[in-house]
């Protein structure tokens, strides 16, 4: 591991150069060199300020064994501060007109060019740019017989106001051996990381015998009409067929799943649908002196109540969480092992308790969540108008109609006008049989970076870019390795978003591996020796 990472030159880092005054010998010892460990903890001042001392060092990153393992060697240290680098350009989509901060995509894709210098100057490698912002790289294999994969990740984030955070959110400060910030797991982490390993095997003389397509989207978040759409239409244009497709979506899963006691890695071959639907009621105003029986206020609010008593109905079996349980039967504790390995016998008491937590209701059917109210113009004014939007994530075993029939079911009220602002179908299911080579190329990746670990196909809740890839390849795969806790769960998209420095690492190692075994022609065999890294 510490020759792979010694090797070669190495880009430029991130901190650029700083001098060294009175930081503490004892405490830049436990972290692998001065400059490395000013540049992973983001200059001099915070240097002295986050160290002071080496118990105070050892301490924010957990201990010296941990902060040796987490920041051992310059590559390391240096890939860290790429990504805090990374994170400090603050590329947030926004919903609605003048959604994109250009300034910051341009900063961005210049911040990628300088820092992964074999990556952009390889003769191997040809660079796009796609629809002003996006980029697409392609990587050119030896082998022109081969059918190409793709990665893809997105470069922009949505919107952290400051408060709640115990970082500033753009700031991309290590806090206790993680790095805390806006992308850190959604999906910057992943975008640097695949290049990171890119750029790291193209140093040590890496030739891909296939080709390869990395694809970075700047609009992920607000729907990938312009990035991930026009990306795969370049391709389209070039009569490119891919064998996988490999994007964000689902993760490690560390005692989120009841009764399993290992943590899995669950690697989403389908993804739900999604309805915006915007319910509005009008009524007369006037003064609030002389209100009439019911307000537009208290009419919409009787819509929502009914809609968040009244679950969309379960769907268990129907989709691909059941393989997700059936996969990971064995590894059940008893007597959840019992009730997963007969699932004929036991699916709706089992799916009646995947339905008590929000993280496993949401796969087993469509959700309700509503996410906007907005009404009332005055405290002495009778509303005029009052208006919500719910966003349901649909379960592939229903339809956009089918929801929506049910809504207007559920609503029974003429007076509550419904309109659909967006809507998506679920995607279909990709392979995950004993052919399924891209299935197994990242299965086989994840067991050579986490050895134990389980991984399995699931369904994946939220929507990524994959679905403009649809018609380059039917095996779309959703998964970053990003090592989730059950109190993790909520910074996605929350407050807090971080990674640590340890799987930050892991999720370079990761796209390193799997970069080598896509090469592969029978990826279920084990080639590689990760003890080489
Ligand atoms: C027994 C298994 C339990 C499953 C628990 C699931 C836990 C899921 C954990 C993490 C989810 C990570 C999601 C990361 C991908 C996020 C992608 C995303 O945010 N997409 C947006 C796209 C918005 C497009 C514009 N409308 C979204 O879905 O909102
Ligand atoms: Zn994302
Ligand atoms: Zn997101």
């Amino acid at each position: 591991r510490a020759l792979l990472w010694e090797a070669g030159g190495g880009g430029r880092a991130a901190g650029g150069d700083i001098r060294l005054g009175s930081a503490p010998r004892l405490a830049l010892e436990p972290l692998g060199g001065k400059r490395e460990a000013l540049e992973a903890l983001g200059g001099k001042r915070e240097a002295l300020e986050a160290l002071g001392g080496k118990r105070e060092a050892l301490e924010a990153l957990g201990g010296k064994r941990e902060a040796l393992e987490a920041l051992g060697g310059k590559r390391e240290a240096r890939a860290c501060a790429r990504l805090r680098a990374a994170v400090r350009v603050p590329t947030v989509s926004r919903e609605g007109p003048g959604a994109a901060d250009e300034v910051a995509l341009l900063r961005f894709g210049r911040l990628l060019r300088e820092e992964f210098p074999a990556v952009f100057e390889s003769e191997l490698v040809t660079h796009d740019l796609v629809a002003n912002f996006s980029h697409l790289l392609t990587v050119r294999g030896a082998d022109g017989g081969r059918t190409p994969y793709m990665l893809t990740a997105h470069l922009d984030v949505v919107p952290a106001p400051d408060y709640g955070w115990d970082v500033p959110p753009f700031s991309g400060e290590i806090h206790q051996g993680y790095i805390y910030g806006r992308g850190t797991i959604d999906d910057k982490h992943s975008l640097m990381a695949i290049l990171e390993a890119l750029e790291l095997l193209l140093q040590r003389g890496f030739v891909p015998q296939r080709t390869f397509y990395i694809g970075i989207g700047h609009d992920e978040e607000i729907g990938g009409d312009k990035g991930a759409r026009n990306i795969a239409k370049v391709l389209e244009s070039r009569g490119v067929k891919l064998d996988f497709l490999l994007d964000e979506g689902m993760v490690i899963l560390d005692g989120v799943v009841p009764g399993l006691q290992i943590p899995v890695a669950v690697v989403g071959v389908s993804e739900k649908g999604s309805l915006m639907l915007r319910l509005r009621v009008r009524t007369e105003t006037g003064h609030s002196s002389m209100p009439a029986k019911e307000s537009c206020i208290g009419i919409l609010s009787a819509a929502i109540t009914r809609l968040e008593s009244n679950p969309l109905p379960q769907q268990f079996g129907s989709g691909p969480e059941r393989a997700l349980f059936e996969y990971l039967s064995p590894q059940f504790n008893f007597p959840m092992r019992v009730v997963t390995s007969n699932l004929w016998l036991f699916g709706p008491i089992f799916s009646w308790v995947l339905g008590q937590k929000p993280t496993t209701n949401a796969l087993i059917r469509t959700t309700t969540a509503v996410t906007e109210f907005h009404a009332g113009v005055k405290p002495n004014v009778v509303a005029p108008l009052a208006e919500a939007t719910v966003n349901y994530r649909i379960h592939p075993a229903q339809s956009v109609s089918e929801v929506l029939r049910l809504t207007e079911e559920i609503i029974a009220d003429d007076r509550v006008e419904l309109e659909v602002l967006s809507s998506m179908e679920p995607l279909p299911i990709s392979p995950f049989d004993e052919s399924a080579t891209g299935y197994w190329t990242i299965s086989k990746s994840i067991t050579d970076t986490f050895p134990d670990i389980v991984s399995a196909p699931g369904l994946c809740i939220a929507n990524t870019d994959t679905r403009h890839y649809q018609k380059l390849t039917s095996a779309l795969y959703r998964f970053t390795p990003v090592w989730n806790k059950l109190e993790d769960i909520p910074r996605y998209h929350g407050v807090n978003e971080r990674i640590s420095l340890q799987n930050y690492k892991q999720t370079i190692h990761f796209y390193f591996n799997l970069m080598q075994n896509a090469d592969q022609e029978e990826p279920l065999i084990k080639h590689f020796h990760t003890e080489d890294l």
